[in-house]
């Protein structure tokens, strides 16, 4: 089976001419299926730039991106497009919006599939609610939720189309420890009781041990990769333990 996602030889600038700056260099990461790699390293180092590619948010400028069998390389608008609507964004700020209830904002995102009605959507938008501990407040608008309930619905709305890939951007950076931990582990064993793949940034240490990998990336380029092979629980200690964590 094809890797979720397999990047290699990845370069990235930003700019053109005297003020060109590659801010990703010869990049390769490849995340298997049902795997979760977190990719970590200091500010700068280049690690939203790398998901924003693997996201399809951005175009690539040379090397490879190959993302849920898309070829992302030389990929024109339409196509980036499509594939967007096959993998599931986390952010920081969850982004829901604050005039649609939490079963709303779920059910939106089924919007694109086509073939379910309204009320089809909110009926597997009230599922995945309850599944993220949520039944209760499904019908709150998210100013009335906690900064950790906001983002267990944000983890509902990108499950809910069954992605192959989920990208996370800093998904606890808002929330203290317990809500933190609650959400990672919520969202790695719903992502696993489906087969989705994550790649999640994070400079948050308290999470990591959520990681069946852990990458790590300085200037531009991965500079710690604890190998493919490590996708266990003893494979995780071990990149713990390589990284010092
Ligand atoms: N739109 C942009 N235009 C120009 N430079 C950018 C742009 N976005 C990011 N950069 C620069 O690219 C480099 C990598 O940024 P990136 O956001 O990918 O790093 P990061 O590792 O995610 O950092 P952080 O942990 O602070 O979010 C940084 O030096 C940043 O200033």
């Amino acid at each position: 089976m094809e890797h979720p996602v397999q990047i290699a030889g990845l370069t990235y600038a930003y700019g053109e001419g005297a003020l060109r700056r590659e801010v990703l260099r010869d990049v390769e990461l490849r995340v298997a299926p049902g795997e979760i790699v977190i990719l970590t390293g200091p500010s700068g180092s280049g690690k939203t730039t790398l998901l924003t590619l693997a996201g399809a948010l951005r175009a690539v400028q040379s090397g490879s991106c190959r993302v849920l069998g898309r070829e992302l390389a030389g990929a024109r608008e339409g196509e980036r497009v499509a594939l967007r609507r096959r993998i599931g964004f986390i952010f920081q700020n969850h982004n829901l919006l604050g005039f649609l209830t939490a079963r709303q904002n779920v059910a939106m995102a089924l919007e694109l599939d086509g073939d379910t009605t309204e009320a089809g959507r909110l009926e597997r938008a009230g599922r995945i609610l309850a599944a993220v501990g949520l039944e209760e407040h499904a019908d709150k608008l998210p100013a009335h939720l906690s900064g950790g309930q906001r983002q267990r619905v944000a983890v509902a709305r990108a499950l809910v189309g069954r992605p192959g890939l989920i990208l996370a951007d800093e998904p606890t950076a808002a929330l203290d420890r317990a809500s933190g931990q609650e959400v990672v582990h919520l969202l790695r064993d719903l992502a696993r009781s489906r087969g989705a793949a994550i790649l999640l940034v994070t400079h948050d240490p308290r999470i990591l041990d959520v990681a069946d990998r852990i990458v790590a990336m300085e200037d531009g380029r991965v500079v710690a990769n604890a190998g493919e092979s490590a996708a266990t629980t003893g494979g995780r200690a071990a990149a713990a333990d390589q990284h010092g964590l």
